[in-house]
This record gives C-alpha cells, structure tokens and sequence, in this order.
C-alpha cells in the first residue's frame, strides 16, 4: 500500500524537490499539498510546480489537509511546523520535521510531542552530512589536545537562520564528544579586540550570498597543520531524498523522536 504523504510548505524551494521525490516514488503518493494563507500557489494544482500536474490542489487548511494522511512532511519556519505538530498529534500523523531555527523551548515542544507520535527531526537528511557526523566523533577524539574546533558555513542569500542547523548539530556533536558544553563554548562572531582565543571554544562563521545550496567545514587548527572535514551540497534532491526515507522509516513507528542516523542505520 502506498504512503500518503502531505507536504508543507509546498511552493518553497524545499517543497518543490519534495513534491518531485513523492511523484517519483512508485510506494507513495502525494495526499495533500499545504501552503499558508495569502501564499501565490493557493488552489493551484500542485503538481505544476514539477510539471507534472496531479489533482491536489495546494491549500491553506493543515486539518483539512491532514485528515487521512500517513506523514507530514515539514520543511518551513518553526512557527509553522509549531503548528503542524499540534495537530499532527492530535490526529495521529507522523511527522518528518526538516524546519531548522527552532529555540531550545521549541525543541522541547517537539520532544514532548513525540510522546504520542512518531517523528523524525534532522537539520540536514543528506546521507554524506551524517556521514560526516560520525567522522567528527572520530576526528574530535583524535585530535582533542592542541586543536582549534572552527565550523564554517555557507547558504543562499535566502536563508534566514544562523548559524544554519547543521553547523550547530556539528557544533552539539563535537561538544559532546569531548564533553565541551556548546551553551557555554560557542563563539558565534568575532569583532574588535577579542583577545587571544580559548581553547575550549568552538568558533562559528557564517557566509550567506548567492546560491549555495548548503556548504559547511569543520576545521581542526593545530601547530603546523590543520585538517578540514567538508560537505557541500550541490542539489536540494538529496534533502528530499533523505526526508522521503524518513517518511517511510516512520511507518511503522507509533511514537518517539528519531533522527537522520536512526533512518540511516534502519533501527
Ligand atoms: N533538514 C534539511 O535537510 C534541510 C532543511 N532546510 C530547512 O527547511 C526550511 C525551509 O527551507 P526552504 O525550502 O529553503 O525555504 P523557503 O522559504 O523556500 O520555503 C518555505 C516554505 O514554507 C512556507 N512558510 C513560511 N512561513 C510559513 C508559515 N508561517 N506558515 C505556513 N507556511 C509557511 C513558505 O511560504 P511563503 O512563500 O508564503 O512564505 C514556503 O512555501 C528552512 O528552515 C531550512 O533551513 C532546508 C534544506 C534542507
Ligand atoms: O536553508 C537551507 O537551505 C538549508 N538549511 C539546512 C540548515 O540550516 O542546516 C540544511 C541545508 O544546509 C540547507
């Protein structure tokens, strides 16, 4: 049987490869296409935005738009996903949550939420940056005396968060593995006379222009060398090839919060 899958935010840049990863997947269908009210693609066929038009018609109503559906997937603002997330636990729909800037209270919204739902919340769902997740953990351990810990990242002019949430998943991922707390040890900008640097502190810097579609580098800086762990992305499809994933892993969860490497490692 196939998937129903609702997708929010159908008309951003994400939900357009979400809605061609659904058309092109034979074990899911597209149930419901979700855009905010006032949003240009309102009453439209959904399916346009890829070419292929299908019948489902985008729309603003997220119960309407939920009813029946198997998983919802998210990838908006976090105040939209706020509100997805009410009402996918009340209904029983599952959640894949892309969404990133969330607050640490909102994320404890999610967590308590998935006390009666089953959702799966990663910042970025490319195989290649959870793959590079666990050669931080590596990296880290090797190379935790005499090592600066610098995260660099790059997007589109459009995006709105910073630092993105990948370079903050890589941030928390170092922090912990070295027992470093990020709360405490991020540095998120630097300017003027800053004094000499801190080892504990792990640095942020953030690049926005043009039409990056994602790059993000660790630096470990030592005496003498420095090793640099990247990722870039080229293609929002690996995204949505990767929420997609999520949706089906979901399936046969009834409750919990889940992320990339538990989708990954199919447990
Ligand atoms: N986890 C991952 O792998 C990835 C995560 N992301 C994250 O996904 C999110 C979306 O990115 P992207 O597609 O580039 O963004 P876009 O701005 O292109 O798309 C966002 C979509 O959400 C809609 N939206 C915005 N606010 C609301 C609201 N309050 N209620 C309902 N709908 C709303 C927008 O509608 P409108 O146009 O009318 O504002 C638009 O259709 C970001 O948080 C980004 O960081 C992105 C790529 C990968
Ligand atoms: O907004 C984007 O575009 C992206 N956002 C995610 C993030 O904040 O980490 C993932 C990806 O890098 C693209």
């Amino acid at each position: 049987m196939s998937l129903k899958i609702a997708v929010a935010g159908a008309s951003g840049r994400m939900g357009r490869e979400l809605l061609s990863a659904v058309h092109h997947d034979a074990t899911a269908q597209l149930h419901a296409a979700l855009d905010r009210a006032g949003n240009a693609f309102i009453g439209q066929d959904a399916g346009l935005l890829i070419g292929a038009p299908n019948g489902v018609l985008i729309q603003d109503d997220p119960a309407q738009a939920l009813q029946g559906c198997d998983v919802l997937i998210d990838f908006t603002r976090p105040e939209a996903t706020l509100q997805h997330l009410a009402l996918c636990r009340e209904l029983g729909v599952k959640l894949v949550i892309g969404t990133t800037g969330f607050s640490t209270e909102q994320k404890q919204l999610i967590r308590q939420a998935a006390d009666d739902v089953s959702i799966m919340m990663a910042p970025n769902m490319s195989v290649g940056v959870n793959v590079m997740l666990k050669l931080l953990q590596q990296a880290a351990l090797a190379l935790k005396d005499g090592y600066d810990i610098e995260i660099v990242e790059m997007h589109h002019r459009h995006k709105v968060d910073a630092p993105s949430g990948t370079a903050l998943r890589l941030g928390e991922v170092i922090a912990e593995t070295l027992g470093r707390d990020l709360q405490q040890d991020a540095i998120y900008g630097r300017e003027g006379v800053t004094g000499e640097r801190n080892p504990r502190t792990i640095g942020f810097a953030t690049l926005r222009g043009g039409d990056v579609v994602g790059d993000h580098t660790v630096v470990f800086a030592g005496i003498g060398e420095r090793i640099e762990i990247s990722h870039k992305a080229s293609s929002r499809a690996t995204f949505a090839q990767g929420a997609l994933r999520a949706a089906h892993y979901l399936a046969s969860k009834t409750n919990g919060l889940y992320d990339m490497q538990d989708v990954l490692s199919g447990a």
